[in-house]
């Protein structure tokens, strides 16, 4: 499978359970792997035909930071279901890491993987 890859992108935004998460911005960083046929890109070296990492990385800052939500899941499911509707991605996976949220612990995160029906 081709596959489309953005790894760790850092979005700083209001996200947790408790009250005073909902003050203050913390670090999500997004590793996100798309289903995506390369050769129609490579074959004419074009832009058209491709899909772009940037663009994908920027609308993903605009949805996560547009407003706060409690659980890393839901951000993991606004993520995917971004990338079908508006990128039409067929196969998505998303993992969302939240390394400050356990001080015992160097990372955690929730990974899902969806995939269009049609
Ligand atoms: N499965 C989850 N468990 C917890 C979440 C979460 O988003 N998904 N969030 C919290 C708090 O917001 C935590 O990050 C504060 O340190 C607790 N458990």
């Amino acid at each position: 499978m081709d596959k489309v890859i953005i790894k760790q992108l850092k979005v700083d935004t209001v996200i947790g359970v408790y009250d005073w998460e909902k003050e203050i911005n913390q670090s999500l960083y997004l590793d996100i792997e798309m289903q995506w046929n390369i050769a129609q890109a490579a074959q004419n070296d074009d832009y058209q035909h491709a899909l772009c990492y940037e663009t994908v990385s920027n609308r993903l800052i605009e949805l996560i930071t547009e407003k706060p939500v409690e659980l890393i899941e839901t951000v993991a499911e606004m993520v995917a279901n971004c990338l079908m509707s508006e990128f039409n991605v067929p196969w998505v996976m998303v993992t969302v890491n939240k390394p400050g949220a356990v001080k015992s612990c160097q990372n955690v995160a929730v990974e899902i993987v969806r995939q269009k029906q049609d």
